[in-house]
């Protein structure tokens, strides 16, 4: 797997006409891992939202190898490459989880129901396959989002606080399969208020710095 290089380039934010961030550059290659940290309000989410092709930047620009992502050519590549899981689990309460995951494969990549399985079997949910979402626990419907990072073959993941809800053993587990993505030379950008600073290699975006 090889990501193309992504560079972010003078980006600025604003929501209801308030700066949130400006002038952020940075360069990201294959395999490495970047948490976007700050305080809360600080637009972490603004900026993972700008990085999908979600939100457009005030100023600046993302490219994707050569390409802008927010120009034709290069935005159909980058929602191709990109994997874009929010904040919020975004399953359908009166969805299973293997419906859900069906559901929202099918808007990218869509996959056969025992690859669906298998993967919430990796996210510690065997059992609970034809489980309506709206029985399972919090920190459950966050594994049934985050079993698309099982299923999917996206090379740029963009997780926005990926580990809310989710206990010690699932962070661990969680935390590794970033790293194996990355080993394999995927891409990750995450937020997270959780600290990331024993992972190999983690690069840091503080946006605490940039405003
Ligand atoms: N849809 C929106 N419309 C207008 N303003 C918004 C919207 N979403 C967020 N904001 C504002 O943008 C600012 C940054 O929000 P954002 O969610 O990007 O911050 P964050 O760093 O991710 O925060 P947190 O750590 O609390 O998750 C906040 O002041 C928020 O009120």
């Amino acid at each position: 797997m090889k990501t193309l290089p992504i560079t972010l380039h003078q980006l600025a934010c604003e929501r209801d006409q308030r700066e949130l961030f400006d002038g952020v550059s940075l360069q990201l290659q294959s395999g490495e891992v970047l948490q976007v940290a700050g305080p809360n309000g600080s637009g972490k989410t603004s900026l993972l939202r700008i990085l999908a092709g979600l939100l457009p930047p005030v100023a600046g620009d993302i490219r994707y190898g050569d390409d802008s992502i927010f120009q034709a050519a290069g935005r159909d590549r980058w929602r191709q490459d990109r994997l874009f899981i929010g904040h919020a689990p975004a399953v359908k309460g009166a969805l299973s989880a293997e419906e859900n995951l069906a559901w929202l494969c099918a808007l990218s990549q869509p996959v056969s129901t025992a690859a669906i399985w298998q993967a919430l079997e990796q996210v510690g949910l065997r059992g609970f396959e034809d489980v309506p979402c709206h029985h399972l626990s919090a920190g459950q419907q966050r594994r049934v989002a985050l079993a698309r990072l099982y299923l999917q073959a996206h090379p740029v993941w963009i997780l926005d606080e990926p580990f809310t809800a989710i206990d010690r053993a699932g962070v661990a587990a969680l935390e590794q399969h970033l790293l194996a993505h990355a080993a394999r030379g995927g891409t990750v950008v995450l937020t997270t208020h959780h600290s990331l600073d024993h992972l190999p290699g983690l690069r840091t975006l503080d946006l605490g710095q940039v405003a």
